[in-house]
């Protein structure tokens, strides 16, 4: 039998076999390239064309994401602990494909491992870091392992990573399983660190800088259910860093702005979570998807976002715990509660120096605790999850692209990529003290994860932030401006500017100087930073702003840009006063020069000037509007010849114009009320009203008939911006009161005075 005999049988087989090796290597690896260069293609091209996260794409496939896997400089060193990688890797099939992807020839030369050793037991920092001076304040970055859980510690369950000292650990190296990566951070803290440990280790030596007036940033970061979390919020029994940082800073405040010392201090907390892109506020999640902006220092504000004052832990514990249950978290397979959002706990320390020269200062601590990134093939994710998955992974990409432009010094930074990045934009590269803590997971299932998160915290390592103290005067310079909110705003606009939260705060310690209430009108600016001139004038048009019922942000607190068009816009305007004052210059000197040369003319004038209402005649900047009034006595004399006609002054609609009364008719005598009193009162009513109108406040205002609440902040609003008016008649150019209203303003008024009511304040 053929197929019993074993030497044909084996020589055929031989035989064939020999013959087809070739053929069986080449075909092996033709496959081979062809699944990864169609894996690649997936990954790289199709997300780019049908306008998925290429995250996304990267978060199914079996081996890192290539943002999360460029060659940092660490190299390979000896296997310090050959149970770690070989317990790891021998039976990893995983690591195969990984060996083969990277080590591939025809990779990009992004991949191209480096082979110049550091030397053993050290990470060689990135290129930009060589040569350069030492930075004012680098990001610090702590790494922590946390347990395992929960029995999740099989029997042959190693850790993937393990700590050397207290800032090395090593991890396998998926490279080379004879190797170890070993990685040096600021902080690393083991299995069995604390919670204490790492909040007295690396979070509480930067609180006092909040009091410096610096800002100052805590990011818990990290794979999902690898311990971000519980590093920043902790359980009851276990607090966290957000209790701790809490705690001390309130202390710290109480002791540093007690009595007797230079500064008065204040806490303020705001609460939010970045939700698929949407920045939401936990205090007031009623209040929808937020705008973050940038002032001209180039500090983040949220305008909108609520503030809670905070006196006592107790204080914050009152609205920190209920709006964290606002916080959106899931169950997935890797996490029971995963955070499906990106949580920013602000908390605001301001300080008013008591003595002269009454500088004011303000210190922002972020606590910042970021969703995990997620590998969509192990979580399970479907549906929502994935939707709220694919966001978190797209901006934790997006902060992976920010850190390495600022490492690479690139001229644009991606921040406005991703709202977390923007609201990170101080923290990172920006004017913040700032620790990274990169929360990792022992198990092995978590490796790739593990090493994405450390080679993301390498890379932190590296920005640079440049912290300012945040130092600006209170401004006496706004006494001049009378700036009393109540009073000029009104109650509506009063409690608007000053949030509904002031209310709480309002404390006798703290009394509402001036300067306080510039910074309530100003978060985005300095005020003392400006030209008083221009100050004031911006202060008016917010106020007449605020008055007219602008339903928008203060014009102080709008952006840079917007402001500097509506200042454009005043600066238009005091032109055009400039302009019109001119032009009436020129026309009082074209009637003297007309009443010089015509005697007769000059006669006509004076009489005129002598007479009551001879402002009105005379007004040239009005030159139509002139007509001859007769005092009250002629006008009766007149009228009691048939065929006397008389001329008064009556306006219809907006345009004045001269009308002849036929003293024959009594029911149009009747309309000019004017006529009806005595040239004195008339012209001391006038006179009274006048006054009232230039030096009246608001309030003052409101004693006039016709005049109430929103009139009277219009009318000083107006005064603010034009200067004293010149006649009662100018009330018509203040917007929102027409000619008509006007008119019987001055009617009510002056025929309210004339039967002895009286006007003005008593
Ligand atoms: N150091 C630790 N000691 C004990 N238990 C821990 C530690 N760190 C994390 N855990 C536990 O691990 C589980 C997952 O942790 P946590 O929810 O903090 O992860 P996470 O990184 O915030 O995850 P996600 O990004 O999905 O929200 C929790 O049950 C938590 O109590």
């Amino acid at each position: 039998m053929l197929g019993s005999d074993p030497t044909h049988s084996s020589g055929v087989s031989s035989i064939t076999s020999t013959s087809k090796i070739p053929t069986l290597v080449y075909s092996c690896v033709l496959s081979c390239v062809t699944l990864f260069a169609t894996l690649w293609t997936v990954a790289r091209q199709a997300p780019l064309s049908i306008g998925f996260p290429r995250q996304e794409y990267w978060s199914g496939l079996p081996c890192p994401s290539p943002g999360d896997l460029p060659n940092l400089g660490f190299e390979a060193v000896s296997l310090t602990s050959p149970t770690l990688a070989g317990g790891f890797f021998t039976t990893s099939a995983t690591w195969e494909a990984h060996s083969y992807f990277y080590l591939s020839p025809k990779l990009p030369p992004y991949f191209t491992p480096k082979n110049d050793l550091l030397g053993a037991g050290r990470c060689r920092l990135s290129k930009v870091g060589a040569g350069r001076r030492p930075p004012p304040a680098r990001v610090r970055v702590a790494v922590r392992l946390r347990p395992f859980v929960d029995g999740t510690a099989g029997e042959n369950d190693t850790p993937c990573v393990r700590g050397l000292d207290s800032c090395s650990l090593e991890i396998a190296n998926w490279r080379n399983h004879q190797e170890t990566l070993k990685y040096q951070f600021d902080a690393f803290y083991g299995e069995r660190s604390s919670q204490q440990d790492i909040y007295a280790g690396s979070v509480q030596p930067i609180l006092r800088h909040l009091l410096e007036g610096q800002n100052a940033s805590v990011l818990a970061y990290g794979p999902t259910g690898a311990g971000k979390t519980h590093t920043m919020l902790g359980s009851p029994e276990q607090p966290g860093v957000i209790p701790r940082a809490l705690m001390d800073l309130l202390q710290l405040t109480r002791e540093e702005g007690a009595e007797g010392r230079p500064w008065a201090l204040s806490v303020t907390m705001s609460y939010l979570e970045i939700y698929q892109e949407k920045v939401l506020d936990l205090l007031e999640p009623s209040s929808g998807d937020l705008v973050i902006r940038e002032d001209c220092r180039g500090n983040i504000l949220i305008p909108g976002l609520t503030q809670k004052p905070i006196t006592s832990f107790a204080d914050f514990e009152r609205h920190f715990l209920p709006a964290s249950r606002n916080r959106t978290v899931g169950a997935t397979r890797l996490n029971q509660r995963s955070s499906r959002s990106h949580a920013v706990l602000l908390v605001k320390v301001d300080q008013r120096e008591r003595l002269a020269p009454f500088r004011q200062r303000e210190g922002k601590l972020y606590l910042i605790d970021l969703a995990g990134s997620e590998d969509n093939r192990r979580t399970g994710n479907k549906g929502l999850r994935l939707k709220e998955s694919g966001a978190i992974n797209t901006s934790l990409f997006v902060l992976g692209k920010v850190v390495d432009a600022l490492n690479q010094g690139l001229p644009r930074v991606p921040y406005r990529d991703s709202k977390l990045t923007r609201l990170l934009q101080d923290s990172l590269g920006g004017s913040a003290h700032s620790i990274l803590i990169a929360n990792i997971a022992p198990e092995r299932r978590f490796y790739l994860d593990t090493v994405s998160a450390l080679n993301f915290a390498a890379r932190s390592k590296e920005v640079i932030n440049r912290p300012f103290t945040n130092e600006s005067l209170q401004l006496p310079v706004l006494a001049p401006v009378k700036l009393s909110q109540k009073e000029l705003l009104g109650p509506s606009e009063a409690k608007r500017a000053r949030g509904p939260e002031e209310e709480e705060t309002e404390s006798p310690e703290l009394p509402i100087a001036p300067a306080s209430a510039s910074q309530k009108l100003s978060p985005l600016q300095k005020l003392s930073s400006m030209d008083p001139a221009m100050l004031e004038r911006l202060l008016s048009l917010d106020r007449l702003l605020g008055s007219q019922g602008s339903q928008g942000t203060p014009l102080l607190s709008t952006p840079k840009r917007e402001r500097m068009v509506l200042m454009k816009t005043v600066e238009e305007k005091d032109l055009e006063i400039e302009r019109l004052k001119m032009k009436q210059k020129e026309l009082e000197a074209k009637v003297l020069a007309q009443e010089a040369a015509d005697p007769k003319e000059k006669e006509n004038y004076s009489t005129t000037m002598l007479r009551p209402l001879a402002r009105r005649t005379v007004t040239v900047a009005k030159p139509l509007k002139k007509a001859v009034v007769m005092p009250l006595q002629l006008i009766q004399e007149q009228a009691a010849s048939p065929n006397a006609k008389i001329h008064i002054l009556k306006k219809k609609g907006r345009k004045r114009k001269l009308e002849s009364l036929d003293a024959s008719q009594p029911e149009k005598a009747e309309d000019g009320w004017e006529l009806q009193i005595s040239p004195e009162l008339l012209a001391h009513g006038r006179q009274k009203i006048l006054d009232l109108l230039n030096e009246g406040s608001a309030r003052d205002l409101r004693s006039l008939q016709r005049i109430g609440q929103k009139k009277a902040q219009l009318i000083v609003g107006w005064r603010e911006l034009h200067g004293p008016f010149s006649q009662v008649e100018d009330l018509e150019r203040v917007e929102g009161i027409s000619g008509k209203q006007m008119e019987s303003f001055l009617k009510a008024n002056i025929l309210g005075l004339a039967a002895g009511q009286g006007c003005g304040p008593s």
